[in-house]
C-alpha cells in the first residue's frame, strides 16, 4: 500500500514539472517571439547605417540621468566598448562639480567610447578625449520647477541654512528672498549646494559668478547647442530615446530601460503656485535653456517624418514585454547612494538565464557598473600582459 502511495506521488510530481518546464517553455518562447516582432525595425536599419559607439553623456542630476547612463552602460558593456572611468578607486563621478579635468580619468592608454558618470561639463579637455568629430555629444534636462523642487528636497539643502532648518516648507521660505539666505551662508559652497542656481547651467559649465548675467546666459545657451548633439527632456523620454535611436543607428531592444532613482511619493513635494513662480524667476537661465532645447528636440522629431511615431509605439510596447518578463509587480525599495530610499525593482524569478543577465543589469545602479567596467578592464589588461602570452619562437 505504502509503496503504491509513494509511486502515485512521484508520477504526479513528474506531471507537475512536466506541465511547469511546458509553460515556462511556452512562455519564454512567446515572449521571444512577441519581441522580435516587435524590434522589427532594429534589424532593417541597422543594415543599412553604422551604429554611433563613441559618446559623452553629460549626465545632469535629477533630470533622469541614471536611467540613461544605464543604457549607456548596458550598450557599452554587451559590445565591451572602453568606458572613461574615474581615476579614484570607488569613486563614480569625475570629481563633481569641479569642471572635468583629464587627469581624473583613468589612463589606460586609449580612447574611450562613452562617458556617462556625473561629468561638469568642460569644453577642452572633454574634446581633446572625445574629438567632436567622432563623439556624439549628448545630455539631459527636466522642466526646470519639478527640477528644483527634486535637487532641493533630494539633498536636503536646507541643512546647509541655521535659518531654514526648522521650518515645515524651507523650500519656500528660502524662494522668498534667496539672496538673503545665500548671504548668510558661512562657508565656501561646496557639493550640491553649487545646485542652488540654475542646476542645469552649473553642470553644462557655466560658473556661478555669470548666473545672473543675462547676455552671458544667452551666449552660452547659444555655445551649448552648438556643443551637443541630443539634448534629451526627461518630461518626453521616450521621445528622446527613440530620436537617439534613430539618430545613433541603434535598436529598440539597445533602448529598454525600466525608471531608476524615482523618489517615494512621500518625499515629493508638491509646491504651490507661489514657489513655482519664484523658480522660474530665480532660475531663469535654466528656464531659458530648456525653452531652447525644448523647441530643438520637437524640430528635430518634426523631421523623422510618421516613422518616428511607429518606431515610440512598438518602443513601448517592447518596454510593456520587458517589464512583464523581468519584474515583480509590488512595491519595492532601493538604496542606490548611503542613506537615500528610492523606488526600487524585485526581478521574477524562474528568468531564462540569457534574460536574467539583461534583467538584472537593467535594474543596475551606475556604481555597481563603474566597478563592473573597472574589473573588466583589470581582467583584459592581466590576459594581455601574462606572461603566457609571450610567442615562443623556441618551435619555430
Ligand atoms: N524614464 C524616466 N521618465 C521620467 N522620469 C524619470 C525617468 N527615469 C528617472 N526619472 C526621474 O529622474 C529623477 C532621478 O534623476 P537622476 O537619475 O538624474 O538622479 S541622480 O542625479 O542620478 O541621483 C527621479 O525624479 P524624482 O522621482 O522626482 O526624484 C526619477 O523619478
Amino acid at each position: 500500500m505504502r509503496r503504491l502511495l509513494l509511486l502515485c506521488m512521484i508520477t504526479v510530481s513528474v506531471f507537475i514539472l512536466i506541465e511547469l518546464f511546458q509553460r515556462y517553455s511556452k512562455e519564454s518562447w512567446e515572449f521571444e517571439k512577441e519581441f522580435q516582432m516587435n524590434l522589427g525595425d532594429a534589424v532593417n536599419s541597422s543594415t543599412r547605417c553604422k551604429p554611433v559607439n563613441k559618446i559623452l553623456f553629460l549626465k545632469t542630476h535629477k533630470t533622469g540621468s541614471s536611467t540613461v547612463t544605464n543604457i549607456l552602460n548596458r550598450y557599452g558593456d554587451s559590445r565591451n566598448l572602453w568606458f572613461a572611468l574615474p581615476v579614484v578607486e570607488n569613486a563614480f563621478h569625475f570629481f563633481w562639480p569641479h569642471p572635468f579635468l583629464l587627469r581624473y580619468v583613468l589612463a589606460f592608454g586609449r580612447q574611450p567610447n562613452i562617458l556617462c558618470n556625473h561629468a561638469r561639463y568642460n569644453k577642452e579637455p572633454m574634446h581633446w578625449l572625445f574629438p567632436k568629430e567622432t563623439t556624439r555629444y549628448v545630455t539631459i534636462l527636466r522642466e526646470p520647477r519639478e527640477h528644483f523642487e527634486c535637487i532641493f528636497n533630494f539633498f536636503k539643502l536646507q541643512r546647509y541654512f541655521d535659518d531654514l532648518r526648522n521650518f515645515s516648507n524651507p523650500l519656500e521660505v528660502f524662494l522668498h528672498n534667496p539672496e538673503f539666505h545665500l548671504e548668510k551662508l558661512n562657508f565656501n559652497v561646496t557639493g550640491p549646494l553649487n545646485l542652488l542656481k540654475n542646476p542645469m547651467l552649473f553642470e553644462l559649465g557655466l560658473d556661478t559668478e555669470h548666473q545672473n548675467d543675462f547676455a552671458v546666459v544667452r551666449n552660452y545657451i547659444h555655445f551649448l547647442q552648438q556643443e551637443f548633439d541630443l539634448v534629451m527632456l526627461m518630461e518626453y523620454f521616450d521621445e528622446s530615446l527613440v530620436l537617439l535611436k534613430r539618430r545613433f543607428c541603434w535598436t529598440i531592444k539597445d533602448i529598454l530601460y525600466f525608471k531608476l532613482n524615482e523618489r517615494r511619493n512621500k518625499d515629493k513635494q508638491n509646491i504651490s503656485k507661489y514657489s513655482k513662480e519664484r523658480i522660474q524667476e530665480w532660475n531663469f537661465g535654466d528656464v531659458l535653456l530648456y525653452n531652447v532645447f525644448n523647441r530643438t528636440l520637437w524640430e528635430m522629431i518634426r523631421r523623422e517624418g510618421p516613422g518616428f511615431f511607429k518606431d515610440l509605439e512598438l518602443f513601448r510596447k517592447a518596454k510593456e514585454t520587458m517589464t512583464k518578463a523581468c519584474l515583480r509587480e509590488g512595491n519595492f525599495l532601493t538604496r542606490p547612494y548611503s542613506g537615500r530610499f528610492v523606488k526600487g525593482y524585485a526581478l521574477k524569478r524562474n528568468i531564462s538565464s540569457e534574460l536574467d543577465d539583461t534583467c538584472n543589469k537593467m535594474i543596475m545602479n551606475e556604481i555597481p557598473f563603474v566597478n563592473h567596467h573597472r574589473s573588466k578592464m583589470v581582467k583584459l589588461f592581466q590576459r594581455i600582459d601574462s606572461a603566457k602570452n609571450r610567442p615562443n619562437f623556441s618551435s619555430l
